[in-house]
C-alpha cells in the first residue's frame, strides 16, 4: 500500500502554504521532504498527519492507526519524568508499559529516565521526542526535522533506526535542511520550492539526469532556475 497526496492545495489566509502537491510515498522506502525555509515542508506533514486540512485534492492510502509520528517541536509538560511520560503515551497506544526501558535504552536515555524533563537538555529532549516515535508499530513513520537538536553521534544512530525501519517495510517519510543526511539515508526525495514540487523520485535517477554530484548540487541547480518548471 502506498501513500498518496494528490494535487493537493493548501493556501493559508496571507500566504500561498503549498500548491498542486502530487506525492507518493512507498512501503520500505525512505522519502525525504527537502527545501528552503518557508518552502511548505511542515504544511505537507500537517497535512498527512491530519493536523490541517487541503483545500483542495486528496489524501489516499493514509490510517490513523499506521501513523508514528515525531513533531519538530514537541513540549512535554515539565514536572513529569521521561518514563512517566513514555508510559501515559504508551497507554494511550495501548502498549504494554514493559516496552518503557527498551525505548529509554534505543536513545540513550536508561539511566535519565527518572528525570524530571525541566532537567533534560535540548537533545536529551529531542531524543525523548524521537523514543516517543518508537512506541507502537505503526508502519507509516513521519519525521518533521528529526535531527533537530540532535549531536552526531545521535544523528548516525538516527539515520540507523531509519534504515532498519525500512527494511522491516516501514514507509518513513521525514522532512530535512541537511541535504548531506538525505541523500545519505533516502531513496527518495520531494524537493520543495515556495509552495510547489521542483524535483521528486529516486535520488539517484535525479542525480543522473540533472548531471548533479550531490543533492545540494541539485537543489542549487533547479532554485536557481529562472523558470522552474
Ligand atoms: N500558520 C500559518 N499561517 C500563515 N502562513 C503559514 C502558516 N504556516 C506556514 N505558513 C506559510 O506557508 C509557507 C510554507 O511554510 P512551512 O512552515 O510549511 O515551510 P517549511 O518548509 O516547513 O519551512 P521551515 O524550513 O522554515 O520550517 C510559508 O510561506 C509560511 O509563511
Amino acid at each position: 500500500m502506498t501513500v498518496e497526496l494528490l494535487n493537493i492545495t493548501k493556501t493559508y489566509k496571507k500566504n500561498r502554504g503549498v500548491h498542486n502537491i502530487e506525492v507518493t510515498i512507498d512501503a520500505g522506502e525512505i522519502t525525504a521532504l527537502v527545501g528552503a525555509n518557508g518552502a511548505g515542508k511542515s504544511t505537507i506533514i500537517k497535512l498527512l498527519t491530519g493536523q490541517l486540512m487541503q483545500d483542495e485534492g486528496e489524501i489516499i492510502g493514509f490510517s490513523k492507526e499506521a501513523l508514528r509520528y515525531m513533531p519538530d517541536d514537541l513540549n512535554f509538560p515539565d514536572t513529569l519524568t521521561a518514563a512517566e511520560i513514555l508510559a501515559l503515551l504508551a497507554n494511550l497506544k495501548k502498549v504494554p508499559s514493559d516496552k518503557i526501558p527498551k525505548l529509554l535504552e534505543q536513545v540513550g536515555l536508561a539511566d535519565k529516565g527518572h528525570l524530571r524533563v525541566s532537567e533534560y537538555s535540548k537533545g536529551m529532549r529531542q531524543r525523548l521526542n524521537l523514543a516517543q516515535s518508537l512506541i507502537g508499530d505503526g508502519d507509516l513513520y513521519i519525521l518533521d526535522e528529526p535531527t533537530n537538536g540532535l549531536d552526531p553521534f545521535w544523528i548516525a544512530t538516527l539515520k540507523k533506526m531509519l534504515v532498519d525501519e525500512k527494511e522491516k517495510g516501514t514507509h518513513v517519510l521525514f522532512s530535512t535542511h541537511l541535504l548531506s543526511f538525505a541523500e545519505e539515508i533516502a531513496d527518495q526525495v520531494i524537493m520543495l520550492h515556495e509552495g510547489e514540487v521542483i524535483a521528486k523520485g529516486n535520488i539517484q535517477t535525479l542525480l543522473t539526469t540533472y548531471h548533479c554530484q550531490t543533492l545540494e548540487q541539485l537543489w542549487l541547480t533547479l532554485t536557481s532556475l529562472e523558470n522552474v518548471q
